[in-house]
């Protein structure tokens, strides 16, 4: 992992499965950061897969259709060095707090298991994909919540992709797992059943305490 670059900043991420409530707790971040400014250098609240990009519209199109899972795995890749260079490196070197809703995380997670049987030992292959050129996150939240109940939240909300499926959630919750074993001081584990209030006060108390 590349230590050096964008070293002033801090770099936040929320990782989980499908309708785990990251989007809604970023947006709540983000009301909190309009009146209390979470970091005197400013706040950049960004995410994975870009969304009005090149990169971003092709995963996008990825996802809505049935493409090869290594062509998907390097569309998401593309659209993680464009974010890098265009969003996070450049905050990051300006000594802003960076937020992203997803990130490297979630491409081990997902493509690990799409991978899985195709691609030998998938999940280990995109992690080290990334080493050689990505910022490693400072924390990360994961959201942790059954995949029945994720998918129940998915189907309220609407369309569906081609991933929010329960027994595939559950391969993806294992990786997600494996991550956050690996790297245990780097990774919160969220109750992402509870209510949005208790998450957001152990958020933004550990946000702090990297910024002090
Ligand atoms: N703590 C919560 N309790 C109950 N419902 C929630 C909670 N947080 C979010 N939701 C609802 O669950 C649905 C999914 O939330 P959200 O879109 O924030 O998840 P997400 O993790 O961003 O999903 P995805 O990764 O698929 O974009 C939404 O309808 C949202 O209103
Ligand atoms: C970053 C990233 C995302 N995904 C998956 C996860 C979701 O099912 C879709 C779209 O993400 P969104 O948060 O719902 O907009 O893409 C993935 O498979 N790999 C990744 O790296």
């Amino acid at each position: 992992m590349t230590e050096k670059l964008g070293k002033s900043g801090k770099l936040v991420t929320f990782e989980g499965i499908d309708g785990s409530g990251k989007s809604t707790m970023l947006s709540r971040l983000q009301k909190v950061d309009e009146s209390e400014p979470l970091s005197c250098s400013g706040s950049v609240f960004t995410r994975e897969p870009t969304k009005e990009t090149l990169t971003g519209k092709a995963v996008y199109a990825a996802i809505e259709n049935n493409v090869d899972p290594l062509a998907e795995l390097f569309l998401f890749l593309a659209d993680h060095a464009a974010h890098l260079s265009d969003t996070v490196l450049p905050a990051l070197e300006n000594g802003k707090l960076v937020v992203s809703d997803r990130y490297s995380d979630s491409r081990c997670a997902y493509q690990g298991a799409t991978l899985n049987g195709t691609i030998s030992d998938a999940f280990n292959f995109v992690c080290r994909l990334h080493e050689p050129w990505t910022r490693k996150p400072d924390l990360t939240f994961l959201f942790d919540i059954r995949p029945e109940v994720s998918c129940e939240r998915c189907k309220d909300r609407g369309a569906q992709t081609k991933f929010e499926r329960v027994d595939f959630l559950k391969e993806v919750t294992a990786n997600f797992k494996k991550l956050a074993e690996r790297e245990p001081d780097r990774f919160v584990i969220l109750n992402a059943e509870a209510a949005p209030e208790e998450n957001e006060k152990i958020i933004l108390e550990k946000i702090r305490a990297i910024l002090k």
